[in-house]
């Protein structure tokens, strides 16, 4: 694939919608949303070939959850390209204005950043997010999803293009760049990285091994959306069955989701009134997760002592402690005080999402100030950072770095500012 040709085509497209008005880039990504129902057959199908490839490749099921499209969640995908159309329109938003004493008038305006890359993982969803974030903010974007989830992508950019072209939009302002095969697999992803002046900005999303590389070689501008290692902490002042609730949902909803709870601390006061009754509420999912007791339980010793007994509940090693299991798996810690939940998780989180579950204000307060991560909640799941939720529309990714964007990010994200500075004739003196 010639990607030099694709982001001059890119570059050229780009400047053509950073002049579109929103009434014609919403009109477009109603056309996309149109030829995305159209395509709904063909999309399915190249999923279920994706999905029975990864299955054959001894993929799990919680990653296959990742990957897997239905009727559904291709109707949850186009609406929220229309909760998108809704959005207001970042370009062109006056940030601040002002007038300097000799009379120039200065403006600070949002505009689009150009050519974006996103680099993400096997969820067909990210491929419309993606595109119609980018769209909406005034910008082209190449999209370089997971090898895993190719023919699904195929299938999905081909639809927008015809469907941006049918309605009048940029059909050029969106491609996806086609992995490679064996050895070259990830050639295309250097190249993005590399490729200076020609992408403006590169989101990669994903795990270790991606962000490694990235954080090595990359000279384009990088905004990084990395891991999650999410804790809940159980405050002594905690409402033990909200903290079950919480934890429950933020464990299980998604366990593969990079919001998902990975390890839970517990106040060694409510120890014996949450650890049995969540482990309790695990077991019921027994079943689908094909795991005894649902989830597996990985103990630090004092947590052990007051849930030891059943085969899930394991004593924890060091390595555990930091781990991304993304899986129905977790690890369990009790703590003398929030003082101490606060560093430990400064000293084992990814900077993604923390929540607190406690009645004190006080304690809440000082947990949000003191824990550093891109959100951190009081008395509610982790599993709510994501645009969607957020009421952004869709998502760009969740960034843990702290330039630029922070967070789940929308449509700002893919924004910069510009002075416009008019005057009457002004010289400088
Ligand atoms: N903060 C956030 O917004 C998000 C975080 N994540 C995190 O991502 C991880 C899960 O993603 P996962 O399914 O593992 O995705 P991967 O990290 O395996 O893949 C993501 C993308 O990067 C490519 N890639 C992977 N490794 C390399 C490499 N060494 N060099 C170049 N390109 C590479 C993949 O290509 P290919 O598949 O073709 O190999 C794919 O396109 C979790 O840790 C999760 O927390 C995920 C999504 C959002
Ligand atoms: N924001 C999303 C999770 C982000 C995401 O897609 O992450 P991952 O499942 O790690 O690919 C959500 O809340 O479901």
């Amino acid at each position: 694939m010639d990607l030099d040709a694709v982001c001059a085509s890119l570059r050229l497209a780009s400047a053509r919608l950073a002049l579109s008005p929103a009434e014609k880039k919403n009109a477009a990504l109603a056309g996309a949303a149109a030829a995305l129902d159209a395509a709904r057959a063909d999309i399915l199908s190249a999923n279920r070939r994706d999905v029975e490839r990864a299955r054959a490749g001894g993929t799990s099921e919680a990653m296959i959850a990742r990957l897997a499209l239905s009727d559904s969640s291709l109707d949850d995908i186009i609406a929220s390209l229309h909760v998108l159309i809704e959005q207001t329109d970042p370009v062109g938003q006056v940030i601040a204005g002002w007038k300097v004493p000799n009379g120039l008038e200065i403006r600070q305006v949002r505009v689009p950043l150009g050519v974006a890359a996103v680099i993400y993982e096997s969820r067909p969803n990210v491929t419309v997010d993606a595109f119609a974030l980018a769209y909406k903010s005034g910008n082209a974007v190449l999209l370089r999803g997971s090898s895993s989830a190719l023919e699904s992508n195929r299938v999905i950019v081909s639809a927008i293009r015809s469907g941006l072209a049918a309605s009048g939009g940029e059909s050029d302002a969106v491609a996806l760049s086609e992995p490679g095969t064996g050895a070259d697999s990830h050639a295309d992803v250097d190249w993005i990285l590399g490729a200076r002046g020609k992408i403006d900005v590169a989101l990669p999303r994903g795990g270790a091994s991606l962000i490694r590389r990235v954080v090595e070689t990359a000279r384009v501008p990088v905004i990084e959306t990395g891991s999650g290692v999410c804790h809940v902490y159980v405050d002594s002042d905690a409402d033990p069955e909200m903290a079950v609730a919480i934890a429950e949902n933020s464990k299980i909803q998604k366990p593969a989701a990079c919001n998902s709870l990975e390890c839970l601390l517990v106040h060694r006061d409510k120890a014996e009134a949450v650890l049995p009754a969540l482990r309790s509420a695990f077991a019921k999912y027994a079943a689908k997760t094909g795991r005894p007791g649902g989830v597996e339980l990985r103990c630090d010793g004092r947590s052990f002592s007051v849930l030891s007994g059943p085969e899930n509940v394991v004593r924890a090693e060091d390595s555990d402690w930091g781990m991304e299991f993304l899986d129905y798996v977790m690890a369990v810690r009790i703590v003398d005080s929030v003082e101490e939940a606060v560093e430990y998780i400064n000293a084992h989180n990814t900077k993604h999402s923390e929540t607190i579950v406690t009645s004190s204000l006080e304690r809440a307060r000082y947990f949000q100030n003191s824990v550093d991560a891109s959100c951190v909640y009081v008395n509610a799941s982790i599993r709510f950072t994501d645009g969607g939720q957020f009421g952004m529309g869709a998502e760009l990714g969740i960034s843990t770095q702290k330039l630029h964007a922070r967070g789940p990010m929308g449509l700002t994200a893919l924004t910069t500012t510009k002075f416009l500075i008019d005057g009457e004739g002004h010289i400088r003196p």
